[in-house]
Order: C-alpha cells, then sequence, then structure tokens
C-alpha cells in the first residue's frame, strides 16, 4: 500500500499551527511535503518484503564456518515518541548450505530498522528473518543504540547505550559459539 503523502502533508500542516507556527511562513511553505516525503522513506520498511528485498541472492556453499558482519549502521524510530534511535547492529550465522549476498543482511537491517520499533523486537526480527531465509543453524544478533528520546527530552542521559541481543539455535545452545560471537565482533561475554 502507497503511502497518501498529500494527506500526510494536510497532517503536518495542521500540527504546525498547533505548535504555534505560521504555516504559511516562508521556511514552512514547502515543509509539509518534505515531512511526508522524509516519513515515507522512514517507514518504507512496512512496505518492503524481505524475499524481494534478498531477491536470490542466497548462494549454495557448503560451510558450516561462522559468518559475520559486524557495525552495520541504522537509523530507527521508538514508538513510543516518533523519535530517532540509531546506532550499529552486528550480525553473525552459521550457514548449513546456504549463505546471503553480503549485502542483503545489512538491507534487511533497514527494512526493519525503517519502521516504528523497539529496540528488542527490531533484534528479534532481524535475527528471526536471517535463520529462516537460509535455514542457518544458529543466528546471533546485537544491537547497540543510543535513544534520542532519552537525550534530547525526557531523562536527558546523553552518554548510555541500549545493548541488545537475540541469539538463536547453536549461538543459544553451545556457550562455545557465543563466546566466538562476542569475541570476533570485540565484545566480551
Ligand atoms: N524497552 C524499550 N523502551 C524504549 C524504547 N524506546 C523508548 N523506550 C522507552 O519507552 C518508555 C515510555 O515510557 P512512558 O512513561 O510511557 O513515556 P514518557 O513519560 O515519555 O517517559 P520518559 O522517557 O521517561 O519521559 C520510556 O521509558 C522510553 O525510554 C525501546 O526501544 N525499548
Ligand atoms: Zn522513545
Amino acid at each position: 500500500m502507497e503511502l497518501n503523502t498529500e494527506k500526510i502533508g494536510r497532517l503536518v500542516r495542521e500540527l504546525l499551527v498547533e505548535i504555534g507556527e505560521d504555516p504559511a511562513r516562508e521556511g514552512l511553505l514547502d515543509t509539509p511535503k518534505r515531512v511526508a516525503k522524509a516519513l515515507e522513506f522512514l517507514t518504507s520498511g512496512y512496505r518492503t518484503d524481505a524475499k524481494e528485498l534478498i531477491n536470490g541472492a542466497c548462494f549454495t556453499q557448503e560451510t558450516s564456518s561462522m559468518v559475520i558482519v559486524k557495525g552495520i549502521e541504522f537509523y530507527s524510530m521508538c514508538e513510543h515518541h516518533m523519535l530517532p534511535f540509531f546506532g550499529h547492529c552486528h550480525i553473525g550465522y552459521i550457514p548449513s548450505g546456504t549463505v546471503f549476498g553480503v549485502s542483503k543482511l545489512a538491507r534487511l537491517v533497514d527494512m526493519y530498522a525503517r519502521r516504528l520499533q523497539l529496540q528488542e523486537r527490531l533484534t528479534e526480527q532481524i535475527s528471526n528473518v536471517v535463520m529462516e531465509s537460509v535455514n542457518a543453524k544458529g543466528v546471533g544478533v546485537i544491537i547497540e543504540a543510543r535513544h534520542l528520546c532519552m537525550m534530547m527530552r525526557g531523562v536527558e542521559k546523553q552518554n548510555s547505550t541500549m545493548v541488545t541481543s537475540s541469539v538463536l539455535g547453536e549461538f543459544r545452545d553451545s556457550f562455545a559459539t557465543r563466546e566466538e560471537f562476542f569475541s570476533l565482533i570485540g565484545r566480551r561475554t
């Protein structure tokens, strides 16, 4: 379903009036349209399908070595305040005959980040889609992020980072596998 950017623009104009602004002043004339366009991009994950996104870029490869892509930066918005949270996502998985085209892991992160999110849910959605898409033996996902709703308002803490992890399959069952993952992404358990 396409976004109705015209309607969103009208709502943004109303919002501007309610916060005491004059939507007719020069600097704000195109703002409703710009905000609608920005929101279309920032929520594009609702309109993206994981299968189409992966686009068949999974390759047969008999390996059972761990694959890690670390430091995938992302921007998302918290569902409580619609303010950004942003940081890095680290993904590790153990293939069972199929590997991802490496860029597709980053695309999956963006797909789920570009929605209204909880960091915990984002972490689990990524681990689940990686596990299911290539029938992996195990998956580990760690997200480290800073939430603007905790920084520019509310509790106003500037230096705290939220860390979430989701481990599935061998990453859950084997301490050694988890250790390998944590040490390869540069984290201590
Ligand atoms: N667990 C979790 N909490 C989040 C996330 N993003 C924002 N929050 C929190 O959601 C909570 C919403 O709490 P409320 O008390 O309903 O809202 P609030 O009055 O604006 O809370 P304050 O931020 O403490 O001012 C806050 O504690 C936020 O810090 C997230 O990704 N995960
Ligand atoms: Zn928030």
